[in-house]
C-alpha cells in the first residue's frame, strides 16, 4: 500500500460519518462545483492555499494564462511580469486527481477536519510551488533576472514531471481498488488476530467497491470474492458466526448492512410505557421528573411511551413503578398491540404472553373490560406474567399455560388474537449478544416450523363472525425472512379465509414481497419491518390479518365467551375468586409487603428489628 493510503490512526469513523463522506465523494464525482467549494479535498486545499498565497504581483506567464487569472493578476500588479501559477499547479493537481482512492481513504479517517490530517508524505506532497522566499524574490523580479526565473520554473517543472512519473508508477503497482488481501496477507490473517482498525478500513473499502463494482473493483476479482471477504471481516469484527453474518447481510444493501451491524453494537434507548389504567403520561412524566429522571416522549406514533435518558433513581424501583404506573418496555413491543387495536368488551387471546408487556397494554387499551386470555407454554415464565398483571392492576385477564398449538381445541371464538411468537431474536442482538454465535441453520428451520403451526392456531382461534374484530396479529423480534414473510406467506396459502390488512402503524418499512428468488403474496407489502438502524428500536416484524370466513379448521368446542363464563363460574364455586377475581386482599398484601421489606433489609445486612426500634 502506498504511503498516501495510510489511514490516520485513531478511532474508526461511525457509519454516519462514512455516509457523510460517501455523499461528499459522490457529489465530488458528479463534479458538483458547490460541493467542491464546500468540501475542498486536501489536494484542492493545497492548491487553493497556494492560490491564496500567491504573490500579489506575478511574473510574466510562460504559456497562455486563463483569462480570469490574468485579469486578477493584472489588477493587482500591472507592471510586473506574470507567471501562470494556476497552470503550473494544475499539472500537479491532475496527477493527484488520478488517485481518487487516496483522497477517499483520507476523507474517511479525517471526517472532523481535513486540516488536521497528517499523512506521512504530506511534507513532500505539499511542498509549495513557491516558498515564502520565492515570494520575496518575486517582488524583486524585473526584466534583468527574468532568465534566472525561467530557469527556476523549468527546474520546478522537471521536478513536477519526476513526481508525476513516480505517482504514475506507484498507481500502476498499486491499483486504487486493491483491497482484498494477497495470498501472503491471507496466510497472516489465518495465523492470528487481526488489527481491528485494518479490518474496519477494509470493510469500509469493500462496501464502497460493492456499491460501485464496475468502477472500483480490482480487475480479475469477482463480486463473490469481495462479499466473502466482507462476511469474514464482519464476523471477525462484530463477533458473528459466518452463517448468521451472511444471513443478516443478505437482508440489506452492503452499506445498510453495515449500519445494521453497527446499530447492534449500541443499546437501544430505555423506554417505559405509561399504564393508563392507573395514570396519565403527563402526570407520570411529572412525577418522574421530580425524582430526577430525564425523559421525553418516544415519538408521535405513541401516546403512552416515554424515553428515559438518564435517571438519579433506579427506574425499575421508583414508587411509581411499584405502584404499577408504568412498565419498562421496548418501544418496538408497543407496535403489535397498536396494530391489534383491541376494543372494549372484546374477548382477546395473547397466545405467547409472558412476561406480559403486551398483555398489560392490551388490558389497558380495553380499559379493563372484556377479557384477555394471557397464555404461555412456559410455566416458569407465567410467574412474571402474573406479577406484571397484578402490579399494573389488570383485572380483565386470565392466565393460562397451554402449548398454544392446542389452543383452538381449548378455546376458540376470540375477537382478536395476538401471536407474539417465540423467535430467533435476531432483532434484539444489542440486548442479547449470544444470538451472534448461538443461532444455527437448524434454528431457522425449527423455529419457523413452530411459528407456522402457532400462526395457524391463532387464525383458527378467531371468530370470523366477530362483530368488532376477527383480527390476528403476528409479530416477532426477528429480522429473518424465514420467521416473518415466509411464515405469513405460508399462513395465507394454508388459510385462504384470512387476508392481510394495513397495520395502521405510522412507522415501519414494507415487508418483502420477494426475497432471494422467492416470491411471496404481493400483499406482504402491508406487513411492517423495523430495524435498529432505521428507527432506533429493536428489530421487529408485524403482520395484521383479518379473518373473512370460518374454516373447517376452527375446531374449538366452545367460544371464548362461553369458556370465560364457565371458568368464572367454576372458580367462584371453588372459592378461588369472588365477585372480582383480580381484587387484592389489602390486609394480606400489607403483611406480604412488610415481610418483603424485612427481607430486603436483611439482605443489605441491616437488622430489620433494630431499624424498627431506632425509628
Ligand atoms: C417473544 S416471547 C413473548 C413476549 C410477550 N408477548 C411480551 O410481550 O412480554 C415468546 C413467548 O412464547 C412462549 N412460547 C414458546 N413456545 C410456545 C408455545 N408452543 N405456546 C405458547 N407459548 C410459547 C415462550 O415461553 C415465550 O414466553
Amino acid at each position: 500500500m502506498g504511503s498516501r493510503q495510510k489511514p490516520k490512526q485513531g478511532l474508526p469513523p461511525t457509519f454516519e460519518e462514512i455516509q457523510a463522506n460517501k455523499e461528499r465523494r459522490e457529489s465530488k464525482r458528479r463534479g458538483d462545483s458547490d460541493h467542491n467549494n464546500k468540501y475542498p479535498t486536501k489536494k484542492q486545499k493545497n492548491f487553493n492555499n497556494k492560490k491564496n498565497n500567491q504573490p500579489k504581483s506575478k511574473p510574466e506567464k510562460r504559456s497562455k494564462p486563463e483569462k480570469k487569472q490574468k485579469e486578477d493578476i493584472v489588477e493587482d500588479a500591472p507592471d510586473l511580469p506574470q507567471v501562470d501559477l494556476e497552470e503550473l499547479s494544475s499539472a500537479k493537481k491532475s496527477l493527484f486527481d488520478d488517485s481518487e482512492e487516496e483522497l477517499e481513504q483520507g476523507d474517511e479517517f479525517d471526517v472532523e477536519g481535513e486540516e488536521e490530517f497528517f499523512d506521512s508524505d504530506e511534507e513532500e506532497r505539499s511542498r509549495p510551488m513557491f516558498s515564502d522566499d520565492d515570494e520575496d524574490d518575486l517582488e524583486n523580479l524585473n526584466a534583468a533576472n527574468m532568465e534566472e526565473y525561467s530557469r527556476r520554473l523549468e527546474e520546478e517543472e522537471e521536478l513536477e514531471a519526476e513526481e508525476a512519473e513516480k505517482e504514475l508508477q506507484e498507481s500502476q503497482i498499486q491499483p486504487r481498488a486493491k483491497i482484498l488481501p494477497s495470498e501472503e496477507e491471507l496466510e497472516a490473517i489465518g495465523s492470528g488476530p487481526q488489527d481491528v482498525t485494518m479490518v474496519r478500513t477494509r470493510m469500509i473499502e469493500i462496501v464502497k467497491v460493492l456499491e460501485n463494482f464496475k468502477d472500483l473493483a480490482e480487475e480479475g476479482r469477482s463480486r463473490t470474492e469481495y462479499v466473502n471477504r466482507l462476511l469474514k471481516d464482519i464476523s471477525e469484527y462484530f463477533g458473528y458466526s459466518e452463517f448468521l453474518a451472511e444471513k443478516l447481510f443478505n437482508l440489506f444493501s452492503p452499506s445498510e448492512a453495515m449500519e445494521f451491524f453497527e446499530a447492534n453494537e449500541i443499546a437501544r434507548p430505555v423506554t417505559i410505557r405509561t399504564n393508563t389504567l392507573k395514570t396519565r403520561r403527563r402526570d407520570l412524566a411529572q412525577a418522574l421528573v421530580n425524582r430526577g429522571v430525564n425523559l421525553q416522549p418516544i415519538g408521535s406514533w405513541t401516546k403512552v411511551g416515554l424515553q428515559v435518558f438518564d435517571s438519579q433513581v433506579p427506574i425499575g424501583a421508583t414508587p411509581e413503578y411499584l405502584a404499577g404506573h408504568y412498565i419498562l418496555q421496548a418501544a418496538s413491543s408497543f407496535l403489535p398491540v397498536i396494530a391489534m387495536d383491541p376494543q372494549e368488551n372484546e374477548r382477546v387471546l395473547d397466545m405467547a404472553a409472558a412476561p406480559g408487556g403486551k398483555t398489560t397494554y392490551i388490558s389497558a387499551l380495553m380499559k379493563n373490560t372484556g377479557c384477555v386470555f394471557a397464555n404461555d407454554a412456559n410455566k416458569a415464565r407465567t410467574k412474571s406474567l402474573i406479577a406484571n398483571i397484578h402490579r399494573l392492576g389488570c383485572k380483565n385477564t386470565i392466565v393460562c399455560n397451554y402449548d398454544a398449538r392446542e389452543f383452538p381445541k381449548v378455546i376458540g371464538g376470540f375477537d382478536r388474537v395476538l401471536l407474539d411468537a417465540p423467535c430467533s431474536g435476531t432483532g434484539v442482538i444489542a440486548k442479547d449478544e449470544s444470538v451472534k454465535v448461538s443461532r444455527t441453520e437448524k434454528d431457522f428451520i425449527q423455529i419457523p416450523h413452530l411459528q407456522k403451526q402457532l400462526l395457524l392456531s391463532a387464525i383458527d382461534s378467531v371468530d370470523a363472525n366477530s362483530a368488532t374484530g376477527g383480527i390476528i396479529v403476528y409479530s416477532t423480534c426477528s429480522v429473518a425472512v424465514d420467521e416473518n414473510e415466509s411464515v405469513v406467506d405460508y399462513a395465507l396459502r394454508k388459510r385462504p379465509n384470512v387476508k392481510l390488512v394495513e397495520t395502521g402503524l405510522q412507522i415501519g418499512k414494507e415487508g418483502f414481497t420477494s426475497y432471494r428468488g422467492k416470491r411471496f403474496n404481493p400483499k406482504l407489502s402491508l406487513t411492517r419491518r423495523y430495524y435498529p438502524h432505521t428507527y432506533n428500536v429493536d428489530g421487529f416484524y408485524v403482520a395484521k390479518f383479518k379473518k373473512i370466513a370460518p374454516s373447517p379448521h376452527d375446531v374449538s368446542k366452545a367460544g371464548a365467551k362461553e369458556k370465560e363464563s364457565l371458568a368464572r363460574a367454576e372458580a367462584e364455586e371453588e372459592g378461588i375468586i369472588n365477585g372480582d377475581f383480580a381484587e387484592f386482599d389489602e390486609d394480606a398484601d400489607k403483611s406480604i409487603i412488610e415481610q418483603s421489606v424485612k427481607r430486603n433489609l436483611k439482605r443489605k445486612g441491616i437488622n430489620p428489628n433494630g431499624k424498627k426500634s431506632q425509628g
